[in-house]
């Protein structure tokens, strides 16, 4: 029996299996559940074309009442459905009807979660159709409330759990999935959840929106993707009192414990995908993201979001914006306030631009770049006590306890906001930026939009509407002395759908610097004068699968170039390929 249900799942069909798994009578008995004695156990196995009931039950082939008349007969539907029969067109309006009569956006999200749960195809048309208005729903700022609350909301599990209890199983975990071919892999610890700390395992919500936007805005099939949340436990003393937490109630495991479940991990993905599936590393504490980056960025194909994402499109955005404030790159001076993953990640893909540009070390260029953390301004005198990724950039100067004296005492023309803590660019420092820049550059990354550093309103009003002003989390166009001003919305989700489609289709299998500076310059380049003319740094997110196939062209260019892609040969025109192998959500007819 073992040998045939091995068959089966290798692809051997029915008839060609073994006449001795038949019994008297010429009926079959493939499953042996005929054979069987009432003590021995069979296999729940199914093999079989959904149809019928199980049908409407398959998300991901289900298609509610937009099934024909033909499909209705072919596929056993016929009395499970009312009569009508209604366009995907018009489905979609219904949906967007009701999506939009919630007021609570944590009920948005739940609907829509539950429409990806049973339509899968509608849910992706939805998301790709109206990018601009649901994506605050499936990622920041909802996201976030609905990772808050995961354990009440937790109906069915949408992706992988890997758990301490796993250790030393992960590879049968990974084979329960129920996909073989997967492309893309964003995984978390949820020990840094956009700016809201340490989620424990209710961290899945992220990985889910993440790769529902590696669909929807890069093009990358949903089957093909997985998202896993691995569960060490919780420093969240609130998750841990909950009745309702769905993770380990223990507190976090750390050091060699930590570091070999990682291990284990990272092995059993390699085994079980092979080298080319990307491993994105999201929301990880720092004291472990910049580690888990090191050391498998030169076996596998990792990818870490918050640390190289963030960095393209914060460099993306700089670049486009040097329209509007004047001046090369080399010639602004930057100040970070946040040290962690975001801000040592932006500011060394900076000077590494600078460093290219100027033709000179990278040593040098970082001089130009200022960093705040929790202590004050990073500077030598403090250098013997700072974690590795902070030394680089304890440049020579005093002290500095705070952010309004470092802005004063840096006089930087670019403020960016990356210390997860909202109203953090104080009216005063909005007003110090404004007073010796005619147009200062002021980013505030930190998600969700309760953290973020400011409001667009305050950013444009500290500034007479002279700010050029982009957010992680969106912010709604804001009028100021009657012109309406459109905030950017600096978020690696411009980045990350693309970047991963560059790997997949030129069959990467490393990671390299040069595609980030790749994916930044591709997403500079889509900016229009149209945009720059309403204050924007960023195109709008509505082209954004254009814009995705244009990264994934230039990450993929750079791929070839660097001698690191293995899907050869290389197609001549790579943006025409890159869109040519993206999924669409339109409804397949079934035969
Ligand atoms: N827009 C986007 O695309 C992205 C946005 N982010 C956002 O950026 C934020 C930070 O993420 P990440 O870098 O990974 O986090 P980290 O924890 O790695 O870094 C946070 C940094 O902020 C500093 N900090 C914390 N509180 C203060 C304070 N009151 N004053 C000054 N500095 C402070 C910390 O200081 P210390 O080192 O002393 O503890 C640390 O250096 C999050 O809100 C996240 O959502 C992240 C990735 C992408
Ligand atoms: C956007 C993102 O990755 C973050 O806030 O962590
Ligand atoms: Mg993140």
């Amino acid at each position: 029996m073992e040998n045939t249900m091995k068959e089966m799942r290798d692809g051997a069909s029915v008839l060609d299996m073994d006449p001795k798994s038949t019994v008297g009578g010429g009926v079959e008995d493939v499953y042996g559940e005929d054979r069987a004695s009432e003590d021995q156990f069979v296999t729940p196995w199914t093999f079989s074309v959904a149809s019928g009931y199980s049908l409407l039950r398959d998300p991901r082939h289900n298609k509610g009442l937009a099934f024909t008349e033909r499909e209705r007969d072919t596929h056993y539907l016929r009395g499970l459905l009312p009569p009508a029969v209604l366009s995907q067109e018009l489905q979609e309006k219904k949906l967007m009807n009701s999506i939009r009569q919630y007021q609570v956006p944590l009920q948005k999200y739940s609907a829509l979660m539950e429409l990806e749960e049973r339509n899968e195809r509608l849910f992706y048309k939805l998301l790709i159709d109206h990018v601009e208005e649901l994506l605050p729903i499936v990622y920041t700022p909802t996201v976030g409330e609905a990772c808050q609350k995961y354990g009440s909301l937790f109906k069915r599990p949408q992706g992988l759990y890997i758990s301490l209890k796993e250790k030393g199983k992960i590879l049968e975990v990974l084979r329960n999935w129920p996909e073989r071919s997967i492309q893309v892999i964003v995984v978390t610890d949820g020990e840094r959840i956009l700016g809201l700390g340490d989620l424990g395992c209710q961290g899945m919500g992220i990985p889910v929106g993440k790769l529902s936007l590696y669909t929807a805005l890069g093009g990358l099939r949903p089957s093909a993707c997985l998202p896993i949340t691995i569960d060490v436990g919780t420093n969240n003393e609130q998750l841990l009192k909950d009745e309702f937490y769905i993770g380990l109630r223990q507190r976090r495991a750390t050091g060699q414990e930590y570091y070999e479940l990682l291990h284990e991990f990272m092995s059993a993905v390699k085994q079980n995908y092979g080298e080319k599936v990307v491993i994105q590393f999201e929301d990880f504490a720092n004291h472990n993201a910049f580690e888990l980056l090191a050391k498998y960025g030169t076996t596998h194909l990792v990818f870490n979001d918050d640390i190289q994402g963030t960095a393209s499109v914060v460099l993306a955005g700089v670049v486009a914006a040097l329209k509007l404030i004047g001046g090369k790159l080399a010639d602004h001076s930057f100040l970070f306030l946040g040290a962690g993953e975001a801000g040592t990640g932006i500011a060394e893909l900076i000077a590494l631009e600078m460093s290219k540009q100027t033709k000179s070390p990278v040593e040098e260029t970082r001089k130009k770049i200022w960093l705040v953390d929790s202590k004050g301004l990073i500077v030598s005198s403090r250098k013997d006590s700072l974690q590795n990724f902070k030394k680089p950039w304890a440049h020579e100067h005093e002290p500095v306890n705070n952010l309004l004296d470092a802005v004063k005492a840096i006089k930087p023309t670019v403020l960016i906001g990356s210390s997860g803590v909202g109203r953090t660019f104080t009216k005063e420092v909005i007003e110090a930026m404004a007073s010796f820049n005619e147009k200062p550059l002021i980013m505030a990354l930190s998600n969700p939009t309760s953290q973020s550093e400011c409001t667009a309103e305050e950013a444009y009003t500290g500034t007479q509407g002279r700010a050029i002003f982009a957010s992680g989390s969106p912010f709604d166009p804001f009028e100021y002395n009657g012109k309406v001003f459109i905030p950017g919305q600096s978020n690696n989700a411009y980045i990350f759908p693309g970047f991963g489609l560059g790997l997949v289709i030129s069959g990467a299998i490393r990671v390299h610097d040069d595609m980030l500076l790749a994916a930044s310059e591709a997403l500079a380049g889509q900016v229009t004068k149209e945009n720059f003319d309403k204050g924007m740094i960023y195109p709008p997110l509505s082209n954004i699968r254009k814009i995705s196939a244009e990264i994934a062209a230039n990450v993929a260019a750079k791929a070839y170039e660097l001698g690191l892609a293995t899907r050869l040969p290389r197609p001549a025109n790579l943006v025409k390929y890159a869109e040519s192998c993206m999924y669409t959500p339109v409804y397949r007819t079934y035969r």
